[in-house]
């Protein structure tokens, strides 16, 4: 087994100690350990059912570890979003795409107080971002796919947070949405905040994401994702999800 430890210069955003994740008596990810660091840009990958999105739900703080520690770090504890599967989130009710882009304000504004005109603008000009300028009176609901997730998109440039978990953003999406967001995924990576991102494509892995973490159930490789995405590794991930045992 290939584990490559994460870079050490920076300090840890978010660090798995020993951490055991479940569903009632199915154990989804054993023993993981590890480290995210602050302004990383992580993919994590697997099989399926390798426990991706178990560990996005627990880092997220949507489900508690059986065994270990989750310790993420306290000054960002309550800076962190996010983006779950789209499966996952319901937007077929009628709200403005403005509205749902100035959700993403509302842990700092209050959940019923009104947008500032600076709110306004900043809402205007995350719409443009993601390419929906003169969409905000729209309806989410008669959005297609890929411009839903330029909305989510947009709703999470006004969060601002500064751990952003995405998991699977590009699912269902096509290629020039995938670029754009993309591009906006390294814009915020530039900005030095820390970004984990479950995805499936792993030469998108290997191009555009510096560091990868591979679970099988356990974590089967975690540091450069270069090192980490070697035929060895991807066999036994492959093998374990597989029923394998090691
Ligand atoms: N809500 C749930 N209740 C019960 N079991 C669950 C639940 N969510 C996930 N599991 C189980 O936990 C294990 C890991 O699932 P998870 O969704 O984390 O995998 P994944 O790597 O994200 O897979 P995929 O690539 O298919 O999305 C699987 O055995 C799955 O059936």
């Amino acid at each position: 087994m290939v584990v490559s430890p994460a870079p050490a210069a920076a300090p840890p955003a978010i660090e798995l100690q020993r951490v055991w994740l479940g569903w009632r008596d199915r154990i989804a990810v054993r023993d993981a350990s590890g480290v995210f660091s602050r302004g990383s840009l992580t993919a994590v990958v697997g099989p399926n059912g390798a426990g991706k999105s178990t560990l996005i739900k627990a880092m997220a703080g949507r489900l508690s570890p059986a065994r270990g520690r989750i310790r993420i770090d306290p000054e960002i504890a309550g800076d962190l979003a996010c983006l779950p599967q789209s499966a996952e989130l319901d937007l077929d009710f009628p709200v403005s795409t403005f509205d749902l882009v100035a959700m993403g304000a509302w842990h700092r504004l209050g959940a019923w107080r009104g947008l500032s005109a600076e709110g306004r603008d900043a809402v205007e000009a995350a719409l443009q971002a993601v390419g929906l300028a003169g969409l905000g009176r729209r309806s989410v609901d008669t959005l297609s796919g890929g411009q839903r997730q330029r909305a989510l998109f947009a709703r999470l440039m006004l969060r601002d947070a500064q751990v952003i978990l995405l998991d699977e953003p590009f699912a269902a999406v096509d290629r020039a949405t995938t670029e754009d967001l993309l591009a906006l995924l390294h814009q915020w990576h530039g900005e030095g905040r820390t970004l984990i991102v479950v995805l499936h494509d792993l030469d998108m892995v290997r191009a555009y994401f510096p560091q990868a973490l591979l679970l099988a159930g356990q974590v089967v490789g975690w540091g450069d994702s270069g090192q980490v995405l070697c035929a060895a590794n991807l066999h036994l991930a492959r093998h374990l999800c597989a029923g394998g045992a090691v």
